[in-house]
C-alpha cells in the first residue's frame, strides 16, 4: 500500500464527501438488515399461531400486516440510501480520477523532449487511462465495498450471535473459505483480462496501421497477406478471451455452491438445535437463512477488494515512476526576460543521450538582431539540432549559447519560448480548423491578421478554394491537405506571433521553387528587424541570407555569404552549380 499513499492526498481533499458517504452507507446497510429480523418475527408470528399461543387470527394479520409495511419500508429507505451511498462515494472516485489524470498529463507537458524519446507512445497512453482507472476501482468501488462488508459483518453478527450464538459459527465457517476461492479467481481473472487487453491492443494497433497505410498495402497488392496476418492476431486473441471466459465461469457457480452450503448448514444444525429445544423459535432460522445471503456477497467481495488493492497498487506504483521524474530542461529563472534576439554559439558540441550519436562538433557562430543565418548541409549533419538547442528542447553537451550575451540556461524558458517562432521539419497540424491551427501560434489573433499570416506564407488564395474556407477541419476525418499546403500553414502559424526570433526546418522542401521565392520575399518584409534561421538543402532558400553556414557531419565546413560561397571550391558552390543545372 506504499505506492498509493499519493492518493490519501485526495482522499484529504474530498474528506467532507467521503465521510458523508461512510456514514450513508452504514445507514443504508443497518435498513437492510431489518429485512432478516422482521422476517424472522413474522414466521414467529404466524408459527406461535400454529401452536395455539396466539389464537385471535385478527391479531396475527395485523402483526404480519406491519412487518410486510416495514419491510416495504425499511428496502425503500435502504434502497434510497443505497443510491446515495454510490452518489457520494463513487462520485468522489470519480473526482480523484479525473484530479490523477489531470496531475499525470500535466506532468507528461513538463517532462522534456528526451522523456518522449525513451518511453513508448503506449505505455504514456496507458498510465493516464488504464492505471489510473485501476486506481479509480480501489478509491472507489473497492472502499466502497469494504465499508459496506465490514458494517454489514459486524451488525449482522452482533444481531445473529444475539440470538443464537453456536448457529452463527457454524453459519460463517464457509465464508472465509468463499472469500479466499474468490480471491484466488479474481487474480487469475485479471492475469487473463490483462492478457486478453495485450491482444487488443496488438489488434488495434495492427488494423490502425493498416488503415494509415492501405495506400501502400493497396499499392503492392499485399491485401491477401495483411488479412491473413490479421486472422492469425484475430484467432490468439479469440484464444485468449475463451480462456479468460472459462475462469469467469467458475465464479457464480462458486458462490452459489457456498451459499447453498451454508443455508444447507443453516438449516440442518438450526432444525436440530430447534428439535432439541436449542434455539427458542422457528423464526430463527428464517432469519439466518436471509442473513447467510446477505452475508455472502460481501464476503466475497473481501477477495474482490483484495485483488483490486493489488492491481491499484502496481498501476500507482507505475504512474508514480512518471510523476517522480523531474524535467532534464529546467526553468532556472523566474523573472521574465526580454529577448532582443542576438544569437551566439561558442564551441557548441552535442551528443543526443539516447543514441550517443554526436550531432554537433565546436560549432560557433554570431547572429547579430534582424539578420538571417542560412544553414545548409547534408542530411543528418545536425542542421535540425542546432535549432533544437536554441529552443532549448535539449541542452548542449559543452560549449555555450548565448541569447543577448546571456547564456541561455539564465533566460527565462518561457519568455524563450515565446519569443521563438519554430516552424518543423514536419508540419504537425492538429484535427482542427485551418484558422484554429494558425492561431494556435497566436490565441487572441483577429480574423485580418490569421489571413495576413496566411497571405504572406502564400496559403490565403489554396484556403480560399477550400468550400469551407479558415472554417475547414483538417486531420483525420476532414480535410487531407497536400505536403506544400501544410508547410505554409505551419509557416502561418510561426508569422501571425511575430516572435523575435524565427527558425525554419527545411520547411519549403514540399513548395516548388517559385512558390517558395513568393515566401522567402515576403518573409524579408516580415523579418525586418528579427532574427532568422533558415535550415535548406536548397541553394535558392539560402542565397538572399545575410550569413550561411555549411555543416559536415556536425562541424561547420563552410561558412560566409552566397557572393563569396560561390565563388569558392566545397560544398556549397557544388550544390550550386549541381541545382543550378537542375533549374535549367
Ligand atoms: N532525437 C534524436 N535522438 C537521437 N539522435 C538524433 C535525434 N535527432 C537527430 N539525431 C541524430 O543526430 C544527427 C543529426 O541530426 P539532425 O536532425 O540535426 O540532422 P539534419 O542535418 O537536420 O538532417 P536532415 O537534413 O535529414 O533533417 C543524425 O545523425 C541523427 O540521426
Amino acid at each position: 500500500m506504499r505506492e498509493l499513499q499519493h492518493v490519501n492526498k485526495y482522499f484529504y481533499k474530498y474528506r467532507y464527501k467521503l465521510l458523508a458517504g461512510v456514514l450513508i452507507t452504514i445507514v443504508a446497510r443497518i435498513f437492510l438488515l431489518f429485512t432478516p429480523e422482521l422476517v424472522g418475527n413474522s414466521v414467529d408470528v404466524i408459527d406461535n399461531y400454529r401452536k395455539g399461543v396466539t389464537t385471535d387470527l385478527d391479531v396475527v394479520k395485523s402483526k404480519l400486516l406491519i412487518n410486510v409495511l416495514y419491510i416495504v419500508g425499511a428496502a425503500v429507505i435502504g434502497g434510497v440510501f443505497t443510491f446515495l451511498m454510490r452518489q457520494t462515494i463513487i462520485y468522489v472516485s470519480r473526482q480523484i480520477e479525473y484530479d490523477l489524470k489531470n496531475e499525470v498529463y500535466q506532468q507528461y507537458q513538463r517532462l522534456s523532449l528526451d522523456f518522449y524519446k525513451s518511453n513508448r507512445t503506449g505505455d504514456l497512453m496507458s498510465r493516464i487511462s488504464e492505471d489510473v482507472g485501476k486506481v479509480r476501482e480501489y478509491a472507489g468501488p473497492a472502499l466502497m465495498y469494504s465499508i459496506n462488508t465490514v458494517t454489514l459483518f459486524v451488525i449482522a453478527l452482533i444481531l445473529m450471535f444475539n440470538s443464537a450464538p453456536t448457529l452463527t459459527l457454524y453459519t460463517i465457517i464457509p465464508l472465509p473459505i468463499l472469500s479466499y476461492f474468490i480471491y484466488i479467481l479474481s487474480k487469475s481473472i485479471h492475469k487473463r483480462s490483462t492478457i486478453v487487453q495485450q491482444w487488443l491492443s496488438k489488434l488495434s494497433t495492427f488494423t490502425q496501421e493498416t488503415f494509415s497505410g492501405i495506400s501502400v498495402i493497396k499499392s503492392y497488392g499485399i491485401e491477401g497477406g495483411t488479412n491473413a496476418d490479421f486472422d492469425k492476431l484475430s484467432a490468439e486473441s479469440r484464444q485468449k478471451n475463451i480462456d479468460l471466459v472459462k475462469i469467469q465461469a467458475l465464479f457464480f457457480p462458486l458462490m452459489i455452491f457456498l451459499i447453498g452450503l451454508s443455508n444447507i448448514i443453516v438449516i440442518y444444525i438450526g432444525g436440530k438445535q430447534y428439535i432439541n429445544g436449542e434455539i427458542e423459535s422457528l423464526g430463527v432460522i428464517a432469519k439466518f437463512i436471509i442473513y447467510v445471503n446477505l452475508l455472502t456477497w460481501p464476503v466475497a467481495t473481501v477477495g474482490w477488494v483484495t485483488s483490486v488493492i493489488q492491481q491499484a497498487e502496481a498501476s500507482q506504483k507505475r504512474i508514480n515512476e512518471f510523476l517522480k521524474q523531474e524535467p532534464t530542461i529546467k526553468n532556472n529563472v523566474t523573472e521574465p526576460s526580454h529577448i532582443e534576439g542576438n544569437i551566439e554559439f561558442i564551441n557548441v558540441s552535442f551528443t543526443y543521450p539516447d543514441t550517443n550519436i554526436q550531432a554537433l562538433k565546436n560549432v560557433s557562430f554570431k547572429l547579430n538582431r534582424g539578420e538571417t543565418l542560412a544553414i545548409i548541409g547534408k542530411t543528418g549533419s545536425g542542421k535540425s539540432t542546432i535549432l533544437d538547442l536554441i529552443g532549448r528542447l535539449y541542452d548542449v553537451t559543452s560549449g555555450e549559447i548565448k541569447i543577448d550575451g546571456t547564456p541561455i540556461e539564465n533566460l527565462n524558458l518561457i519568455s524563450l519560448r515565446d519569443h521563438l517562432g519554430y516552424v518543423p521539419q514536419d508540419a504537425f497540424l492538429f484535427s482542427d480548423s485551418i484558422k484554429n491551427n494558425i492561431m494556435f501560434g497566436k490565441e487572441d489573433a483577429t480574423e485580418e491578421e490569421v489571413i495576413n499570416a496566411a497571405k504572406n506564407a502564400d496559403v490565403h488564395k489554396n484556403i480560399k478554394g477550400f468550400t469551407k474556407g479558415y472554417d475547414t477541419v483538417l486531420g483525420e476525418r476532414g480535410m487531407t491537405l497536400s505536403g506544400g499546403q501544410k508547410q505554409r500553414i505551419s509557416i502561418a502559424r510561426a508569422i501571425i506571433k511575430a516572435p523575435q526570433i524565427l527558425l525554419f526546418d527545411d520547411c519549403l522542401s514540399a513548395v516548388d521553387t517559385e512558390t517558395e521565392e513568393k515566401i522567402l520575399n515576403n518573409l524579408k518584409t516580415i523579418t525586418k528587424g528579427k532574427t532568422t534561421i533558415i535550415v535548406s538543402h536548397r541553394v535558392s532558400s539560402a542565397k538572399s541570407a545575410d550569413k550561411i553556414i555549411v555543416l559536415d557531419q556536425g562541424k561547420i565546413i563552410q561558412t560566409g555569404a552566397h557572393d563569396t560561397l560561390i565563388g569558392a571550391d566545397g560544398y556549397y558552390n557544388e550544390l550550386y552549380i549541381k541545382q543550378l543545372t537542375q533549374n535549367e
